[in-house]
């Protein structure tokens, strides 16, 4: 049990997975300082997931972010990533999203829907310069016969033209829908072309980078052209959309395709069911060409749902051959709907024609030129307010439908009324001032704008005519592989688990260890003082008699490992020979084998603080221990608040199958406020030959919303006394993505001390490929497995989508005298992104607490210097 549970101590938080010597140990502070400018570990080297839940919680978050950023390639869904951290990850895809996301994510104070992620792309201005590198290119590449001349005198092979093909084309989607945005009276400052324009110059960029070479952003010749083509107003502008509209019976379908159009094309009625058939219309709004398909309008019950299947499978024939671009889902503003009320029909809609017709959806809401009601203690609530409360239900209900929590439909806003306040152009104007025709047109084109980039830059794979493809997510398999590529201690037989798998022959270790032995049995009799007879030593003699005890601790402890390790190697022997001794002979080893690993062993207990502080959590969570399951609570160590940090449980359990093949189960379950992981592991090792063992695994885990199932196995062998080969593969389900890989390791074990650990490898999934591998060095204590002082060099590389990620970790741990405990981390990556931490553990130095202090005073003075200058 015991063994047990130091095996599986990287569960538990570092201070707890220790066997505590120092009894004396009452207060202990710990101390952390952490420096850090953006954190973004590609790779972690290896071990360093497994250090503990809260590094293995963060790995998972890592698998689900890199999901997310996936799962958006192709796939016009947005993760709404917060900022920061998720943005670094986002931008190394480069992907192309539709008007869905360019509005959802634009700032425009002008626009009456708020922008509805955080991050997004934030501002629009500073957009229009994508990168420093591409900026700089631009400016390079800026006039066309600069431009020529470089082409010129690149080495012309054939994918430096696909490239310069590629990137013309990409220029000519730049210029029409510069054109188109001139049309509708929009400047390359509106915030959806912006966005837009942002969004096609990170495509390319990404792009360039992925073939070798970087792509050109041409704005100003973009603009250029494009003003110049509409001023000479001859070039026709090669561009359509089609667009339809759903939406509840009444609510405006009709009466907005008039409004786009300007004119009665289909009529409208105020008191019966307006249109009976799915129908089409073609006209040109300021010289672009626009379908519009009108269609019967849904009934929001329950009951009326067969009703809305029939008019939903007629729509679906209709759009058959000609998909629209966009749709619009049209609601209206005035109309207090309660949360999920339209569930039943959304729910069809998702039925019929599949969830990723809302990737490519605008929520419309028509008569946006009522008043808002009344707020709850009689005064009118702002109109913004009211417009952003009205989207969010209608979102939100969307979403859900979907079945995809990270859908952000944009809204726009839509008034028919003949009375609506007009503009001198005679344009409708809302009570915002927004001039909504352009904007939901804009919205629209841009739609289809992005979808033609997406094409061009193969950036997403649904076939072309295909209504609402379900775009397929690609796995993320620098994520996988990195997971892959960590070490696994090779799972053994309880009476195996003693001692490391990687030290050298245990001759090596008895040679080297018998002189300490002899010295503990030598040493003179020592009588341990009470604490009054200490409290009258001098500092001096506190000294001596503190490294006194301290040596004899660790000669005693040396022994007893000595004599373990003696023990088992016998039993090991006599297990060998006893296939050649009489039958009751080996019964009677096998008794004392079974009476060995049973022996119940207390498990260390955990540390208690001294006080009975309700905030420390310690003395209201505690682990059973009454049987042969192992059920802990997973503490968060992550957390700096004085919160419970416990938010899971774990559960494990060794089983040995035919007293010969070990086979563990471990399972976790965590729920915080938001989100809740599952984890269960299988693992077994089977031994074939001497120093020659295969272990298989079975994993599955929640990744987002998916499940992942993880097959693996690898095959270890020792090839030379002081080297280890390891070869292993593995095969993952996520969701409806199937990755494979394989791995090589190697280990050099040089000397007691050190040790070098090599691991490469590669994951492939849907045609794709990520490659990586990693070093870790290790440097333990001379005294170990008693001494705790490590250091570890970690490198790791991965390269996936032509993307190169170098990581480098450092890490190293060692005592400041008896009672203090240093901590320090450092990683780098090529991105420039990293973290330091030191972490000083005491027990003794209270004084170290004070450092916490510090911030507390740098805020107060920053209160006062506040104040000061407010007076
Ligand atoms: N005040 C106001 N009235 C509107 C607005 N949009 C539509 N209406 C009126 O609402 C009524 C219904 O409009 P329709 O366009 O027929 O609605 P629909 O969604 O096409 O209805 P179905 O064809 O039955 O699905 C008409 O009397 C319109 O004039 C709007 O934005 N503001």
């Amino acid at each position: 049990m015991l063994f047990r549970h130091l095996t599986f101590a990287d569960l538990l938080p570092s201070g707890q997975s220790q066997v505590h010597r120092r009894s004396e140990t009452s207060n202990s502070v710990t101390v952390m300082l952490f420096l850090q400018r953006q954190f973004w570990d590609p790779a972690p080297p290896q071990g360093e997931h497994r250090a503990s839940t809260g590094q293995r919680r963060a790995e998972n978050q890592k698998i689900q972010s890199a999901a997310d950023v996936v799962s958006s390639s192709g796939n016009s869904v947005d993760p709404a990533p917060p900022q920061g951290e998720h943005r670094s990850e986002k931008s190394r895809e480069p992907e192309i999203q539709s008007a869905a996301d360019v509005v959802s994510s634009s700032g425009n104070s002008a626009d009456p829907v708020p922008p509805p992620r955080p991050a997004g792309l934030g501002r629009a201005a500073p957009l229009l310069e994508p990168a420093p590198r591409a900026s700089q290119q631009s400016r390079v590449n800026g006039a066309v016969p600069q431009r020529q001349a470089q082409i010129a005198e690149d080495p012309m092979n054939g994918e430096a033209e696909e490239n310069d093909e590629t990137r013309e084309k990409l220029q000519m989607i730049r210029v029409k829908f510069l054109r188109l945005a001139h049309r509708l009276g929009q400047t390359p400052h509106n915030v959806v072309v912006a966005q837009v324009l942002y969004r096609l110059g990170l495509a390319e960029q990404l792009r360039g980078r992925n073939s070798g070479r970087v792509g050109a952003f041409s704005f100003d010749r973009a603009s250029a052209m494009a003003e110049q083509l509409e001023a000479a107003g001859q070039e026709p502008l090669d561009f359509s959309c089609t667009i339809m509209v759903l939406g509840k019976t009444g609510v405006g379908k009709s009466a907005t395709i008039n409004s786009i159009f300007d004119e009665v094309k289909f009529s409208t009625d105020a008191f019966q069911l307006g249109t009976k058939k799915v129908q089409d219309v073609v006209g040109t709004v300021q010289g672009i060409q626009v379908r519009v398909i009108d269609t019967p309008g849904l009934l929001p019950s329950w009951s009326d749902q067969r009703q809305n299947e029939k008019i939903l499978h007629s729509v679906k024939r209709f759009i058959k051959k000609t998909p629209p671009d966009i749709v619009l889902y049209l609601d209206r503003l005035d109309m207090q709907s309660r949360d999920f009320g339209d569930m039943p029909l959304l729910s069809t809609i998702t039925e019929i024609f599949g969830p990723s017709i809302w990737f490519n959806a605008i929520v419309v809401l028509t008569h946006a030129a009522c008043a808002p009601p009344d707020g709850p203690n009689g005064t009118a609530s702002s109109y913004d307010m009211f417009v952003t409360q009205r989207s969010h239900v209608v979102q939100q209900a969307i979403r859900q439908a979907a079945g995809d929590m990270r859908l952000m439909n944009p809204v726009s806003l839509v008034e028919n009324h003949s009375a609506c306040r007009t503009n001198r152009a005679g344009q409708r104007v809302l009570p915002n001032g927004q001039v909504w025709k352009p904007h939901l047109l804009l919205l629209s084109f841009a739609s289809k704008i992005l979808a033609e980039a997406n094409t061009l830059l193969k950036l997403q794979d649904s076939p072309p005519g295909k209504p609402f493809a379900t775009r397929s997510r690609a796995p993320p398999l620098p994520f996988l592989l990195s997971s892959l590529l960590q070490s696994r201690p090779q799972l053994k037989l309880p009476e195996e688990q003693f001692g490391d798998e990687d030290t050298l022959d245990d001759d090596v270790d008895d040679a080297s260890d018998s002189d300490d032995e002899s010295d503990y049995d030598e040493l003179p009799s020592f009588k341990r003082l009470t604490k009054a007879q200490l409290a009258k030593l001098t500092k001096t003699q506190k000294k001596a008699y503190f490294d006194e005890l301290e040596y004899r601790e660790k000669l005693f402890m040396k022994k007893q490992l000595k004599e373990e390790k003696r023990r088992r190697k016998l039993l090991k022997k006599m297990a060998a020979s006893a296939k050649d001794l009489p039958s009751d002979f080996n019964e009677n080893v096998e008794e004392e084998n079974g009476s060995a690993a049973s022996v119940p062993v207390p498990m260390p207990d955990l540390a208690l603080p001294t006080s009975f502080d309700s905030d420390n959590p310690t003395h209201r969570y505690r682990y059973l221990d009454s049987n042969q399951w192992l059920v802990r609570p997973v503490l968060e160590t992550h957390g700096w608040d004085h919160d419970v940090g416990y938010e899971g449980i774990n559960v494990e359990r060794l089983f040995v199958v035919k007293d010969k093949i070990p086979l563990s189960f471990s399972g976790q379950v965590t729920k915080d406020k938001k989100e809740s992981n599952l984890q269960m592991e299988l693992a077994s090792s089977v031994k074939h030959g001497e120093g020659k063992a295969t272990s298989f695994g079975f994993d599955m885990q929640s990744v987002g919303k998916d499940m992942a199932y993880t097959l693996r196995s690898e095959t270890r062998f020792n090839n030379f006394r002081h080297n280890k080969t390891g070869a292993g593969l593995s095969v993952t389900l996520l969701g409806d993505a199937l990755a494979a890989g394989v791995k090589l390791e190697d280990k050099l074990i040089v000397n007691k001390r050190f040790r070098l650990v090599m691991t490469g490898g590669a994951m492939t999934g849907r045609g794709d490929v990520a490659y990586g591998g990693s070093l870790e060095a290790t440097l333990r204590d001379k005294d170990y497995p008693l001494g705790h002082t490590l250091s570890t060099l970690g490198l790791s590389i991965m390269d996936w989508r032509g993307d190169l990620a170098i990581g480098c970790n450092l890490q190293s741990q060692f005592p400041i005298g008896r009672s203090t405990n240093v901590i320090a981390r450092a990683n780098l990556n090529n991105r420039g992104a990293g973290q330091v931490t030191i972490r000083l553990n005491s027990s003794e130095q209270l004084q170290i607490a004070l450092i916490g202090l510090i911030p507390l005073f740098r805020k107060l003075l920053g209160y006062s210097q506040e104040m000061q200058f407010r007076q």
